[in-house]
């Protein structure tokens, strides 16, 4: 039975599928602190947070079942990734669910900026009926410069144009292309901050936007622009904006986010009568919330189940097209790299992957993680490689990894092959797998020898001389201490020279039998090769 630990307020219905889970345990703890946290994590095997709970080190560290963080929202800056990648905890969040929710809520903002809502309903509600000191402006004319055109940078922008404004904006990844069709034109930071009337952030909170804006662009800034923030505090310097506000550079401010959360009761946000503030609500719709949690909860039962998912935020992207057509080599990538690494000696230096037929035109670098798990668990041990951590430490192993298509451009066969190549400090192998129409996968080669093997089980895998009479020999050995042999295979390149001969048997070797076949003077080599 699996435990997901809720330590954060998330939608009970979309967290339908996980309460629905017959292998999974949901247990709703939030608020607890560091403290708390550390000492429950130790029974869970995945964690579900908004952007409450802080999830650090020393939390993964205690968390020796932890498998997944699922973050039901987009930001992941409360979750310690590198500390997550190197324990091989997959972090995984819900990108798409709340983009349209928080793009309304940067909408709602800039009018409620631009009409002065928030202050005019204080005054109105305390028995004032002041209609002097709230004159508006209008969205209408007006030039808005976005930065960072993203999920909801594109979605304030578009909107925005149904009001009349002018978009302006700045990411580094939008083409002029793209900015064109959306109607936004390009404009550098500093172009944006000389020029617009309002200006919106809605990018992640990096090293890079880290006070994106702050005392030199207050400095040039067009005077009375409007300051939207729903984004991360922190992009902004808070200390220069007060100023910028005071010396009457800026007009008004609205901020869903700060640089600490929540703001201390004296912060000058707080009181300052052009800055209206909300506690962090951009994605607080129902909609929003029911999308992050069903998406969030239906990647974690599949990693939990070990099955393919998506929206990993410490794993390489991968389009949607290619982890279909990538997805069913991936164990096999796993079996692959598992029995190469038990048919070698040595340390790993070198792994290559060759891939034949169509996936030679494909980039099948999602692959890697795949077949260094293999490799790696061998003398790591499955509990401490994955998928998520496997690059990490081949990285910090100096074992070089490689792709090579072009080798095996032509499969020989009508099916892609993959072949793992091993180097070690003493031996290079290489082992050759597909994914069969209609047996699944199979290993078709061990070096060049053909052979047709699902793995699976336990293996005897024995190089000899392609001499008469060691068959019989071998077979007679097991037998006399009872191992069965499920089955059978021989494969050689040419008569009368080396041979390997395949054994599926039914249980582990004794190391005494193993002993007795290395002596049969016409055996080089023998090895046992396990599956889980
Ligand atoms: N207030 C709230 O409740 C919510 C806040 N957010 C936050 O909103 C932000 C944007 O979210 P999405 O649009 O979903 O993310 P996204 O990843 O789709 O977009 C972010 C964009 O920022 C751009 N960017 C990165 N560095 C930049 C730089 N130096 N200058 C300009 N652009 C840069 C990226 O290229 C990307 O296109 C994130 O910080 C997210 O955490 C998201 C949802 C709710
Ligand atoms: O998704 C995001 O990045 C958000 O900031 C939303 O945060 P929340 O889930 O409301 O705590």
């Amino acid at each position: 039975m699996f435990k997901v630990l809720v330590s954060d307020p998330i939608s009970d219905f979309g967290l339908q599928q996980l309460n629905g889970a017959e292998d999974v345990e949901v247990v709703k703890i939030t608020g607890l602190s560091e403290e708390e946290l550390v000492a429950v994590i130790p029974h869970y095997d995945a964690l579900l947070v908004r952007s409450q709970t802080k999830v650090t080190r020393r939390i993964m560290e205690a968390g020796v079942r932890l498998k997944v963080i699922g973050r039901a929202g987009v930001g992941v800056d409360n979750i310690d990734l590198e500390a997550a990648t190197n324990r091989g905890i997959i972090v995984i969040n819900a990108p798409d669910g709340n983009t349209v929710t928080t793009c309304e809520h940067t909408l709602a903002m800039m009018m409620a900026l631009a009409r002065h809502i928030p202050q005019a309903y204080a005054k109105t509600v305390a028995g004032q009926w002041d209609r002097k000191s709230f004159l508006g402006v209008e969205l209408r004319n007006k030039v808005l410069g976005v930065l960072g055109l993203g999920r909801i940078g594109i979605e304030v922008a578009k909107r925005a144009a149904a009001f009349g404004m002018t978009v302006i904006g700045y990411d580094p990844f939008l083409s002029e292309e793209r900015a064109s069709k959306l109607g936004i034109k390009p404009a550098t930071v500093d172009e944006i901050v000389r020029t617009a009337d309002f200006m919106t952030v809605h990018t992640p909170l990096t090293s890079e936007t880290h006070h994106m804006i702050a005392k030199p662009q207050f400095a040039v800034m067009k005077r009375g622009m409007r300051i939207i923030n729903c984004a991360r505090g922190g992009i902004i310097d808070e200390a220069a904006l007060i100023e910028a506000l005071d010396e009457g550079i800026v007009a008004g401010a609205a901020f869903d986010v700060f640089e600490h959360e929540p703001p201390a009761p004296d912060h000058p946000f707080l009181r300052h009568p052009k800055v209206i503030v909300t506690p962090h609500l951009g994605a607080s719709t129902v909609e929003a919330q029911e999308n992050v949690a069903l998406d969030v909860s239906e990647q974690v039962i599949h990693i939990l189940r070990q099955e393919p998912f998506k929206n990993a935020v410490n794993m390489p992207a991968v389009p949607t097209d290619l982890l279909n057509r990538l997805q069913p080599c991936f164990t096999l990538c796993s079996h692959l790299g598992n029995s190469l690494a038990q048919m070698t000696d040595g340390a790993v230096r070198e792994v290559t992957l060759e891939c034949s037929g169509e996936l030679a035109d494909l980039d099948v670098t999602p692959l890697i993680p795949y077949v260094l798990k293999g490799i790696l668990t061998r003398h790591l041990g499955s509990e401490q490689v994955n998928v998520v951590n496997a690059m990490h430490l081949a990285k910090s192993r100096d074992i070089n990894v490689s792709v090579q298509k072009s080798l095996l451009a032509h499969s020989p066969h009508a099916f892609d092959e993959i072949t793992i190549r091993l180097k070690t400090t003493v031996e290079e192998r290489w082992v050759t797998g597909a994914v069969l129409p209609d047996a699944g996968e199979r290993i078709v080669r061990i070096g060049p020898y053909p052979v047709e093997l699902s793995p699976e089980g336990h293996m005897l895998l024995i190089s000899q001389k392609d001499k008469p009479g060691i068959i019989g020999r071998v077979g007679t050995l097991l037998g006399d201490n009872g191992i069965n042999i499920a089955s059978m295979q021989v494969g050689r390149t040419e008569i009368g020279d080396s041979a390997v001969m395949i054994l599926k048997i039914d249980k582990k070797t004794p190391e005494s039998v193993m002993e007795s076949l290395v002596a049969i003077p016409e055996i080089k080599r023998v090895r046992e090769i396990s599956f889980d």
